[in-house]
């Protein structure tokens, strides 16, 4: 009986994603056919795709929403993920944000991130039994990270749309998951929001492993480092952005037209 509460973490030489033949089924309907993908870990990964592609799918899959067909999800070439629930596969150490934000309005912006903290993974929340004062303490610190610690006195209903989006990585940031799953974290925000997030993703991929869905292409060629390209419900393509701009089959899956090159 697997029990991911009671395994303590373990450094991998080799990816910390591993998906092989997986597909997903619904009803007759193949949302991911085949596809194979792998992390390493510290990566800053941006997912991207036209509509349908399967992203999404893939993203529950990682995070145990949704549950593979058939083929396998390895999370760092020990775990299966097949085998374990939701709420297992974050005490493991992967960590789901969804599109809309899950914080407590009338609560302030610190007490949303002390609940957090309470709601840590087992292992850790015995290790650093905290007191209150260390407690606050990390919690002001992942409010730092985020670039909220200067508004940690106020209701998280007063914030803005983005800080809200922030507020949330930083909740997530407290359970100390080593691979972060972010769908559209920058949707509806302003630029200057839309930037700011993009620099913390840059940030905490210093620390953390990060997959990013983001059908914003701006977004993706200021921030992404190598980009996997989805079609279909399996990968087209990996590469730079220069290499994905480049690819005239992504231009006519992806953007419905041929690249203009310069060397024609
Ligand atoms: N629960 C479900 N039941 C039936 N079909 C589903 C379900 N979830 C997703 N699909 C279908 O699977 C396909 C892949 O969906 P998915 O949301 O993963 O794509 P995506 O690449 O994230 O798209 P988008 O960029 O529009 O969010 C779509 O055709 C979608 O309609």
């Amino acid at each position: 009986m697997h029990s991911a509460e009671a395994m303590p973490r373990q450094a991998t030489a080799g990816p910390i994603i591993r998906v092989e033949q997986l597909e997903v089924r619904f009803g007759d309907f193949k949302a991911i056919r085949g596809l194979n993908f792998s992390l390493a870990p510290g990566e800053l990964r941006f997912l991207i795709g036209p509509n349908g592609a399967g992203k999404t799918t893939l993203l529950d899959v990682l995070c145990g929403k949704t549950k593979p067909s058939s083929g396998t999800v390895r999370f760092k070439d020990n775990w299966d993920l097949a085998k374990f629930q939701e709420h297992q596969i974050a005490q493991l150490g992967i960590g789901r944000k969804f599109q809309s934000p899950s914080i407590f309005a009338t609560l302030s912006v610190l007490d949303n991130m002390l609940l957090a903290l309470k709601a840590q993974r087992g292992l850790l929340r015995t290790l650093l039994a905290a007191t209150a004062a260390g407690q606050r303490e990390r919690a002001i610190g992942h409010l730092e990270t985020v670039g909220l610690a200067h508004k940690s006195g106020l209701q998280a209903g007063a914030l803005s749309h983005g800080e809200k989006q922030w507020l949330e990585i930083g909740m997530l940031l407290s359970q100390e998951p080593e691979l972060l799953l972010l769908d559209e974290p920058a949707a509806g925000m302003t630029d200057s929001e839309t930037e700011k997030t993009g620099e913390l993703l840059v940030r905490i991929g210093q620390t953390q492993t990060v997959i990013v869905v983001e059908h914003d292409m701006e977004f993706v060629k200021q921030f992404a480092s190598i980009v996997t390209v989805m079609h279909e419900g399996s990968v087209l393509r990996e590469g730079t952005m220069e290499e994905i701009q480049a690819d005239d089959q992504v231009a006519q899956v992806y953007l419905g037209r041929r690249t203009e090159r310069h060397d024609d």
